[in-house]
């Protein structure tokens, strides 16, 4: 599910004030990962949402368009020109090789529309920045990001969630869920887990605790990404030539 602009309420600030953080947050579809960004972001934390990302590298006229158009033939196109989004769902979640064509055409335009993002914020000065990929593990990027946050949630659950989301049927989610690396073995893969099986409120507590470990102090590796860190390497390196 796409969530909404960003919206920073909060300013972020200590006790993170001079870090860089790349926070991975994945689980599998409808699991609850943009329930929990809308979390963040109320905490003044920004989101990079990797479904956004991948929403506007397929703009009508874009490199991307044109190359899933030359893939997928003129017939997955909206009157209007732009891509017709359930028609080449419905393509790619029932054949595992033309997906796998679609994210290999895709890969390099979302890698570096999240890249972009990621550059505008570290501009802007935010030290903590939430990555928001359903596909984190599938597309290799985990190695990027620390902590790993995987919103789990009960397979029937799950299914329920994503049937009444989107109101497909049964065999239309279930294609979409196995089209993912089970919640389970991606579960296995988290530094941390966010339990979403109960309700909302029970969601807001654990997150709560997820909190916490985001937005502890930062290692100086993480202060040597940040835009405060680079700016004092350059004026170490600037003070050791002149001194
Ligand atoms: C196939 C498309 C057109 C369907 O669009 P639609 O609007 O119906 O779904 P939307 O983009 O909102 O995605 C909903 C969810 O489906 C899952 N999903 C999307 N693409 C994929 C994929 N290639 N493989 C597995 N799951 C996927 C994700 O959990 C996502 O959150 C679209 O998902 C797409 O272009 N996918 C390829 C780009 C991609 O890899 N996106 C994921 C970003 S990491
Ligand atoms: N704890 C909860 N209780 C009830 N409904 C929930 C809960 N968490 C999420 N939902 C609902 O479940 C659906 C899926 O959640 P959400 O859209 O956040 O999942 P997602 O992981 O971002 O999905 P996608 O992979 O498609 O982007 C939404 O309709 C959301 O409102």
């Amino acid at each position: 599910m796409l969530s909404g602009s960003i919206n920073y309420k909060v300013p972020y600030a200590e006790p993170t004030i001079r870090s860089m953080r790349l926070v991975g947050l994945t689980g599998g579809i409808a699991s609850g990962k943009s329930t929990v960004s809308t979390l963040f972001k109320s905490h003044g934390i920004p989101v990079v949402d990797a479904d956004l990302v991948a929403r506007n590298v397929v703009k009508k006229g874009t490199g991307g368009w044109k190359k899933v158009v030359a893939t997928f033939g003129e017939e997955i196109l909206q009157p209007d020109g732009e891509v017709d989004r359930p028609r080449l769902g419905q393509i790619v979640f029932s054949d595992p090789g033309r997906r796998q064509l679609l994210n290999k055409i895709l890969a390099p335009h979302i890698s570096s529309g999240i890249f972009w993002q990621i550059f505008k914020l570290w501009i802007k000065g935010f030290k903590v920045i939430v990555l928001d990929i359903p596909l984190l593990f599938e597309a290799k990027m985990d190695k990027f990001t620390k902590p790993i946050i995987v919103v789990w949630v009960d397979p029937e659950t799950q299914l329920q969630r994503l049937m009444a989301r989107d109101r497909t049927s049964e065999e239309d989610a279930r294609s979409r869920i196995n089209a993912q690396m089970s919640l389970d073995l991606k579960r296995s893969k988290a530094d941390t887990v966010i339990e979403n099986t109960g309700s909302l409120d029970d969601l807001e507590e654990n997150f709560r605790k997820v909190l916490f470990e985001v937005t502890r102090p930062l290692t100086w590796t993480e202060f040597g990404l940040s835009r405060q860190g680079a700016l004092l390497a350059l004026v170490s390196v600037i003070l050791e030539i002149f001194v």
